[in-house]
C-alpha cells in the first residue's frame, strides 16, 4: 500500500493495491505490521464499527477524552464520505489543523485518525457505509466533540447547512474555543 501523509502530524491516508482480474479486484483491508511501520510505532485495533448513513447525514466531530483516547483507521465500504479530521493536541505542531479527505467505495482510501484527534464525516450517497477500526474501546462517559460549523475551524462540508442531518448529541456540542481557551 502507499502512504501519504496529511498536514496533520501523524494523520495518514493509504492507498491499497487493488489487485483486477476477470472475476473483479482484490485488496487487504488491513495489514498491521505495514501500517505500524508507517507509524512508527505499534497499534492495537480491539473494536471495529460500522455505520449506514443517508446522503446529507454528519456525524461528528468526535472524539474520546483521557485513557480512553482512540487512534481509528476508517474506510468506505460503499457511497461516498467527506472525512474531516481536527488536531486538538496542545502540543502538536499541526494544533488547531483541519485535514479534509474524499473516501469513497470505489478509491478505497483509508484513514488513520491518531488518538487526541477529533473525527466526522459528511455522507455523499445515501447508504454510505462507514467502516473503522479503533484501538480503545467505546465509553459513553468519555464521549467529547466539536460542534461540525465551528466558525473558527472554518470546515467547508460543501453543501448548505439547513441541509445537514445531525443527531441532537452532536447539534448541543461546544466550540473549539470552549474547550481550549
Ligand atoms: C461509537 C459507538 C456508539 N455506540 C452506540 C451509542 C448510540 O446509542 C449509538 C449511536 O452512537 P453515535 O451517535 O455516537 O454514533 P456516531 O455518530 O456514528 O459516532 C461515531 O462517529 C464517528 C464520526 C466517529 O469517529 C466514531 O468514533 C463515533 O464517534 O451507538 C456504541 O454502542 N458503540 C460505539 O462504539
Amino acid at each position: 500500500m502507499k502512504i501519504h501523509n496529511t498536514d496533520i502530524v501523524g494523520c495518514i491516508v493509504l492507498e491499497p493495491i487493488i489487485y483486477k482480474d476477470s472475476r473483479g479486484d482484490f485488496m487487504e483491508t488491513f495489514h498491521k505490521a505495514e501500517l505500524e511501520e508507517a507509524l512508527g510505532y505499534p497499534i492495537d485495533f480491539v473494536q471495529d464499527n460500522q455505520s449506514v448513513s443517508h446522503k446529507n447525514v454528519l456525524r461528528g466531530l468526535h472524539f474520546q477524552r483521557g485513557k480512553h483516547a482512540q487512534a481509528k483507521l476508517g474506510r468506505v465500504i460503499q457511497g461516498s464520505a467527506l472525512d474531516v479530521v481536527v488536531d486538538l493536541r496542545k502540543e502538536s505542531p499541526s494544533f488547531g489543523k483541519t485535514v479534509t479527505i474524499e473516501l469513497t467505495g470505489e478509491n478505497r482510501l483509508q484513514i488513520f485518525i491518531p488518538k487526541g484527534v477529533a473525527h466526522g464525516f459528511l455522507a455523499l450517497e445515501n447508504q454510505t457505509v462507514f467502516s473503522y477500526k479503533c484501538d480503545a474501546y467505546y465509553n459513553r462517559e468519555s464521549e467529547a466533540g466539536i460542534l461540525y460549523n465551528d466558525p473558527d475551524l472554518c470546515i467547508d462540508w460543501g453543501i448548505p447547512d439547513e441541509d445537514l442531518i445531525l443527531s441532537e448529541k452532536d447539534r448541543a456540542l461546544p466550540l473549539f474555543k470552549q474547550l481550549y481557551s
